[in-house]
């Protein structure tokens, strides 16, 4: 049993961030909430006011001292985190599970160093089951995406094909391809794909459609697995975050949930 509570840094206080910043500060045994890292440290003092224990509020460099940092910031920030932390043995919680796949050499400076690689499953759900699938033959693992406009703008898939989604009319596949091709076509919006591809069988063997949708409010995903012991169809549509429709408020909680199996003496699931 531990001895003192696991101590927690948070990386990004965007619309992610100050979710599981407030689960935490609400309090969960064995967790304790030390340090934050914002890019605006007066706009991240004002969004913590009022919590019970204020953590301390400062840059990615005032996490070193954490055991677990849950980083949730945008893609193109996620190796400033990711590698200092697992070059020093602690264990990261990734967010940004598209910009991982890029990355993919820190896990051989987590296996060196003894740190760990955990990626929750954020907006998807079925990665139990796909996990499961995969210790048999799978034919095929594929995941569609269905978003409105304000939950797709400012990819910059959209603005190297010229596409304005917010022109559409009518439901719209604005693109297909793999899980890997989707991470840097669309930084901010296929986390789900990528957690999907290394649940199951890469980036390069899953693929994604991702539809724009005008009729659509939720950010809506439907994963399809072929195996040998199974077929099976998982479907979720998630209320996106008002402060940032492009990300859904079911991933704070999953974020939550896979901090609490860290402490928890019993694990349900996979
Ligand atoms: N795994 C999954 O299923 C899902 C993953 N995501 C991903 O999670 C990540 C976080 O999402 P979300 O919270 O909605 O994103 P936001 O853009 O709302 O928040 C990111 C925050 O990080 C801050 N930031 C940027 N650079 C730094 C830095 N160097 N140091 C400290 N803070 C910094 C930003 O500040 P500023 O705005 O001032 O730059 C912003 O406040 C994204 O990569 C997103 O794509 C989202 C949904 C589902
Ligand atoms: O649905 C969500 O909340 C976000 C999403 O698709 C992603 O980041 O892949």
């Amino acid at each position: 049993m531990r001895q003192r509570p696991l101590r927690i840094g948070l990386a990004g206080l965007g619309s992610i961030g100050q979710q599981v910043a407030r689960q935490l500060d609400a309090g969960i045994d064995g967790l304790e909430l030390v340090a934050v890292a914002a890019s605006d440290r007066e706009k991240a003092r004002q969004n913590l006011a009022g919590f019970r224990a204020l953590p301390r509020i400062g840059t990615l460099a005032d996490l070193s001292d954490t055991d677990v940092v849950v980083e949730m910031l945008p893609a193109r920030a996620f190796a400033d985190i990711a590698r200092p932390t697992l070059e020093r043995g602690a264990t990261l919680v990734v967010a940004s599970a598209g910009a991982l796949l890029s990355h993919m050499d820190l896990v051989d400076v987590a296996r060196r160093t003894g740190g760990r690689i955990i990626v929750p499953s954020g907006a998807i759900l079925g990665l139990d089951a796909v996990r499961a699938a995969c210790e048999a033959p799978v034919a095929s693992i594929t995941i569609e995406t269905r978003k409105s406009p304000a939950s797709l703008a400012g990819a910059p898939y959209l603005a190297q094909q010229g596409i304005d989604v917010h022109a559409l009319r009518a439901p719209t596949t604005i693109f297909s391809g793999t899980a890997e091709e989707a991470a840097l076509a669309f930084p901010a919006n296929t986390n789900v794909a990528a957690a999907l591809a290394l649940a199951g069988l890469g980036p390069r063997k899953t693929e994604i459609r991702v539809i724009a949708d005008p009729a659509v409010d939720r950010n809506i995903h439907t994963i399809t697995v072929e195996s040998a012991v199974a077929r099976f169809t998982c479907h979720i549509d998630i209320v996106p975050n008002p402060e940032n429709p492009r990300s859904g408020q079911l991933t704070s909680r999953s974020i939550i949930a896979c901090l609490r199996d860290m402490v928890s003496p019993v694990r349900i699931g996979t």
